[in-house]
């Protein structure tokens, strides 16, 4: 049986969700020879690490305790421990970082940041250059400065991060599979936020803008703090992820983004509790009167991404109700790649573009495609 050993960053809804798949993929793991071994996992205080990093590993039962531990909103530190073969600290950062030196090495290790944080950049870093592979669903570390991203990605081959585009949809990789093809993208286009694609068609049925979006967060949709999602900076990390992917040397001043809230609402000036609380329905006559202006002419509004002519941008469009984005519904994403081989009937990609059960696959799916490398 060919063991690999993981290193969750990150428990949150899509960390949990991963912890739950592992488990209930055993069986067919199995019958591939395949061992996945949770030999760590850290929130953004604390870390649970097994105490013989070569032999043991977190049981089933233990991952199902901390998944039931985090979904109460406590800390990793308030798990029980006693009495099993782990420990807890309570510096993270630098332990990860010697947890992959010993192991990247060695008997290898996926690092596989759940986070939402731009922290986890400096781990991410250390684990590929000591020969660890890393497993993004957080978009932050893949979008700081290019520089930051070329040290990332000078070990490609180890790293995946399918899910930051499209939660499970199979951008990231059939944007790979093009270019290693020769086959010269010209154009993406799509509508790449799950929250909004959900929030803009709920609105049309007459929703208002602010219960939508906190049920969308109630429905893991959004990211922790949904502004992420309004301010059309998640969409902008997307673009930017699909540009770099593009051979596009280009940092985030270059990606213009629409905003759907006013600066003086934005996270320096006012928190996110207030925000969610009152914040957000000041915003209610805004979105439903831009959304009704749209309807009245017979289409729709969508958030969209566009990338083309070394040219990156985000933000609304009123689009035809018949358009392929115009009759999305939901949290679907699109994603439409033009090319030499896809010049006028574009590659289209369809499908759930959030939720935590789909990007835990995504990442599930992305570390066991490393099992090649190994023994
Ligand atoms: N939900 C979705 O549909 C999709 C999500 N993603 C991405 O997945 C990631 C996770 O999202 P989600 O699970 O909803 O987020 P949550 O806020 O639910 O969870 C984030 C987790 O990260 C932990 N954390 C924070 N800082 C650090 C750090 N420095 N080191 C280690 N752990 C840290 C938090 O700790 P604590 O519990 O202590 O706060 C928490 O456990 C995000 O980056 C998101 O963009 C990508 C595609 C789709
Ligand atoms: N908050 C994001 C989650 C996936 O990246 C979205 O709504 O698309």
């Amino acid at each position: 049986m060919k063991r690999i050993p993981v290193l969750l960053l990150g428990c949150g809804g899509v960390g949990q969700r991963l912890l739950d798949h592992i488990v209930s993929c055993r069986a067919i793991h199995s019958q591939q020879g395949l061992a996945l071994s949770v030999v760590g996992v850290c929130d953004s205080r604390s870390m649970l690490l097994v105490d013989d990093l070569q032999n043991s590993e977190f049981s089933d039962v233990f991952l199902k305790e901390i998944c039931k531990v985090k979904s109460s909103e406590s800390s990793l530190s308030t798990v029980s421990h006693f009495g099993r073969p782990c420990q807890i600290f309570n510096n993270p950062t630098e332990l990860a970082i010697d947890l992959s030196a010993s192991l990247g090495g060695s008997t290898g290790l996926v690092v596989v940041d759940c986070s939402a944080s731009s922290e986890t950049l400096q781990i991410l870093k250390k684990s590929v250059a000591f020969g660890c592979c890393v497993v993004m669903a957080n978009k932050k570390p893949f979008t700081s400065n290019i520089e930051e991203y070329e040290e990332l990605t000078l070990h490609f081959r180890r790293i995946r991060y399918e899910s930051t585009v499209g939660a499970g949809l199979p951008v990231i990789s059939s944007v790979t599979r093009l270019l290693a093809s020769g086959d010269p993208i010209t154009r993406i286009v799509g509508s790449l936020s799950g929250t909004l694609g959900y929030v803009m068609s709920e609105i049309e049925i007459g929703k208002p803008f602010s219960e939508v979006v906190l049920f969308a967060k109630s429905l893991g949709y959004t990211e922790p703090d949904p502004r992420d999602d309004l301010s059309g900076m998640d969409v902008a990390r997307k673009a930017l992820i699909l540009s770099r992917l593009l051979g596009w040397k280009i940092d985030m001043d270059s990606v213009q983004v629409e905003s759907l809230y006013p600066d003086e609402m934005g996270p320096h000036l006012m928190n996110t509790e207030d925000f969610l609380g009152s914040g957000l329905a000041l915003l209610n006559v805004i979105i439903s009167e831009r959304v009704k202006a749209a309807l009245s002419k017979g289409n729709v509004l969508r958030y969209v991404c566009m990338i083309e002519d070394s040219r990156c941008r985000v933000g609304l469009q009123e689009l035809s109700k018949e358009s392929a984005l115009g009759r999305l519904r939901g949290s679907d994403n699109v994603v439409e790649i033009y090319s030499r081989c896809y010049k006028d009937s574009p590659l289209v990609i369809q499908g759930a573009g959030a939720g935590n059960d789909t990007t835990a696959a995504g990442v599930l799916a992305d570390i066991i495609d490393f099992q090649d490398l190994f023994k």
